[in-house]
């Protein structure tokens, strides 16, 4: 079982009169590497200070492994808690290479000599952080982003059990960012912490095991990556609409806001897609994200494109895994067909229980039907005995279009875009 680091319960802290942080608790285990994120003026850093002893709390307790936080002498406060502020200015000229061995201060004894193990650190970090070729330049005389790396390196050097690192990437360009979270990570594992601000969620998210949310000095969420981020506690505290899609690379939530274009007065065009199978899964991302009214059906409940439209909250008519389609869905899928400006068709299994998600084109205007179906052989694997098929055909022959993909088939869905002063 991994130990508890910190342990904070019922923190409250200001800096006048009022409290900026109101009853926090948090519980943080070794090997974690957390990530607080929230709004600007939520907390974030008074909440960092507190932990880096740069400011005093009025009530609540801190413990760190086992000890009241205040029971520390500085100095062993020092072998145990590393802190990178969000402004770190040194008016002085010093050498990087000093700068860095700054940061063992709390295991030289005084009057003494750095050691060798302390040289070893400092050259350690130096090269972990990329900023050993900087090791004889006057930190005075950095770039932000290469100052930021050196600070990160002094606190590396310092080698801490908990790293408190606020907004350690603010200036940092996105090769070093990814370079240095990964050894931030790395050196949570070993019985460990590190504590980052971040605002990049989708940094956070894909590197941090939990995330802290933060609102209006309290702690509005504490979970892992998928438990915190969601639409609904993203959009109550960044006040955004998000859209929380899964990053590819690393399996984790990705959040992103949706465009400009849905406050835009641009009329869309009414899409029904009838998909399944996955099939329909790009499109209603692509179309939905694009702002286009998009109605989907009908699907099977479980049917990975009834899941996709669920996410993105379409209006999806749904029956239960392989039954029949029913005459109220039937009823109800042809006033979404009649309604829309579009209905697109995209290549799927089609069984006489679905039968009538074809059938029922036949009621509709065939200019308004697009099909995104192979260009060759039959146009659907079909298990209607060739009748779906034939249907599709016939809808083909009397002015159904057929389009390869979705670049063709969004070109021929904006034509019908029009602002709305074309519709007063
Ligand atoms: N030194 C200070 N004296 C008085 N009030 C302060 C001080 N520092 C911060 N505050 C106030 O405390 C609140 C929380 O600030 P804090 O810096 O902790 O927020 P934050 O979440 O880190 O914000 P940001 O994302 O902008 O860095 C804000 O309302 C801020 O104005």
């Amino acid at each position: 079982m991994n130990n508890t680091i910190l342990d904070i319960n019922s923190l409250c802290a200001g800096y006048e009169q009022e409290d900026i942080l109101k009853e926090i608790s948090l519980k943080i285990d070794e090997q974690s590497f957390i990530g607080i994120i929230g709004p600007n003026g939520s907390g974030k850093s008074t909440f960092m200070q507190v932990i880096a002893r740069s400011l005093s709390f009025r009530n609540g307790e801190v413990v760190l492994l086992g000890n009241s936080l205040e029971s520390y002498s500085f100095r062993d406060f020092g072998k145990h808690v590393g802190y990178v502020p969000q402004e770190c200015e040194i008016k002085f000229r010093y050498p990087v290479y000093e700068v860095v061995m700054m940061g063992r201060n709390p295991h030289i004894d005084r009057f003494q000599s750095p050691s060798q193990e302390d040289h070893d650190a400092v050259r350690r970090a130096l090269l972990v952080t990329g900023t050993d070729s900087l090791a004889d330049r006057p930190v005075t005389e950095l770039s932000g982003g290469e100052r930021q790396r050196v600070m990160i390196a002094r606190v590396l050097a310092q080698d801490p059990i908990l790293l408190l690192l606020d907004e350690p990437f603010a200036h940092i360009d996105i090769h070093h960012q990814y370079e240095l979270i990964r050894i931030i990570r790395e050196t949570s594992r070993d019985k460990r912490a590190v504590i980052g601000i971040f605002h990049d969620i989708n940094l956070a998210a894909a590197y941090c095991d939990q995330i802290v949310l933060m609102y209006e000095g309290r702690v509005r969420a504490y979970g892992k990556p998928e438990e915190v981020l969601t639409t609904e506690l993203i959009h109550e505290v960044f006040k955004i609409q998000p859209v929380i899609d899964i990053n590819p690379a690393t399996g984790t939530p990705y959040m992103y806001v949706e465009e400009e274009w849905k406050k835009s007065d641009i009329h869309k065009p009414r899409i029904h897609l009838i998909s399944g199978g996955g099939t329909g899964s790009y499109l209603i991302s692509l179309l939905s994200r694009s702002g286009y009214p998009l109605s989907c059906g009908v699907l099977g409940e479980n049917d990975s494109d009834c899941l996709m439209a669920r996410k993105y909250d379409i209006p999806t008519l749904a029956e239960p895994p392989f039954s029949r389609i029913s005459l109220e869905m039937e009823e109800k899928l042809t006033k979404l067909i009649q309604k829309a400006d579009f209905v697109i068709v995209t290549s799927m299994p089609v069984g006489w229980g679905n039968y009538p998600n074809i059938r029922i084109l036949e009621q509709i205007d065939p200019k308004k039907i697009i099909c995104i179906l192979p260009s060759s052989g039959p146009y659907l694997p079909d298990f209607t005995g060739g009748v779906a098929t034939d249907t599709i055909k016939r809808l083909l022959s009397s002015g159904a279009q057929m389009v390869s993909g979705p670049g063709e088939l969004l070109k021929i869905i904006q034509s019908k875009d029009y602002s709305n002063d074309t519709m007063q």
